[in-house]
């Protein structure tokens, strides 16, 4: 009898999936993966089933990966400090080689080498790839005072042609942000600069006209009063964000000020959910309560 209830059970699970199948299906999701949710292999492997799934089932993921945590540490063990003004890394040449070595060359293949453990899916790419990215040099406010972070960037332009290909090939493209810098009358420097991975995932899923945004990151969500655990906001809109940014801290900056461009940029929905919860993407996409925070346009469309 339990055996029966269970199986019923698993059939409720597969049928709640059906209407989000049904509207996501077709469409493109940008899912960017933090630095901090890829805590351990188990999480890193069910991140990679996750995609594989949504592939699957129709849907068209464009995985935008981060890798601050694991740059700071390759940059210990070259005995190089990491500083960060405004949830951003102040970035040095040298530290730019670490962070172009350590995203493209090591984060990037891993994830690459566990979603193709499913299959050949996967094709790993940088914002250099096929001029994938352009970027311009950015400071930061820090208490209002404009602060210098050297060779830090944001997207000015993306040209989705490269991703398009991956995707029309039925492959999964894997990318990660670092970028070449072009100057003001847009021409190349020959230089790369460090983009935020949120940064980069918002105007990717702009660009992409994506379905939505989804965020992994490693906390449940944004608290309104953090760190008050009972604080979390399961949903705001875009107003009510654009309020709130002044008063965020650290890594949640960059995350959000990028879930208020996806937005603002005509993406649907941009969500920040807890990766170090096992397969967190298929419970925001294919259950009715969803999890974590979602970002809405405002009710009168603005
Ligand atoms: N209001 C807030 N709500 C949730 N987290 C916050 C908030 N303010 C600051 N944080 C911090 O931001 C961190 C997430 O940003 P970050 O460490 O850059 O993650 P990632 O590597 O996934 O990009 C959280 O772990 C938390 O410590
Ligand atoms: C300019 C800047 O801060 N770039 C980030 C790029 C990686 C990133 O964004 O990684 P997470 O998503 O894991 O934080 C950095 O150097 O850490």
């Amino acid at each position: 009898m339990n055996t029966v209830i269970a199986a019923q059970d698993k059939a409720e699970t597969l049928i709640e999936a059906l209407p989000w199948i049904q509207r996501f299906a077709g469409t493109t999701m940008v899912i960017k993966y933090g630095g901090n949710a890829m805590v351990n292999e188990d999480l890193r492997r069910a991140f990679a089933e996750d995609i594989v799934f949504l592939h699957h089932v129709g849907i068209r993921p464009v995985v935008v990966h981060g890798g601050g945590p694991q740059i700071s540490s390759m940059l210990q063990r070259l005995g190089i400090e990491s500083e960060f003004k405004g949830g951003l890394r102040v970035t040095t040449p040298e530290t730019m080689d670490v962070v172009r070595m350590v995203l493209t060359g090591q984060v990037g293949r891993e994830l690459v080498g566990l979603i193709n453990s499913h299959g050949p899916y996967a094709v790993g790419l940088s914002g250099e790839d096929g001029g994938l990215l352009q970027a311009t040099r950015t400071g930061t406010v820090v208490d209002g005072v404009e602060v210098d972070l050297g060779l830090v960037g944001e997207v000015v332009g993306v040209n989705p042609a490269a991703i398009l290909d991956i995707l029309e090939a039925g492959r999964i493209p894997v990318i990660s942000t670092v970028a070449p810098e072009i100057d003001d009358d847009g021409d190349g420097t020959n230089q790369v600069l460090n983009v935020n991975a949120d940064t980069a995932a918002a105007a990717l899923a702009q660009a992409l006209n994506a379905s939505k945004l989804v965020i992994l990151t490693d906390v449940e969500g944004l608290y309104a009063n953090w760190p008050d655990r009972s604080s979390l906001i399961s949903s705001l809109t875009a107003g009510q964000l654009r309020a709130m940014l002044p008063q965020l801290e650290s890594g949640m900056i960059p995350k959000m000020t990028a879930c208020l461009a996806a937005v603002d940029g005509g993406v649907e929905r941009a969500h920040i959910v807890d990766g170090r919860l096992a397969h967190s993407m298929l419970l925001e996409t294919f259950t009715t309560a969803g999890i974590g925070t979602q970002v809405v346009p405002n009710e009168d469309g603005s």
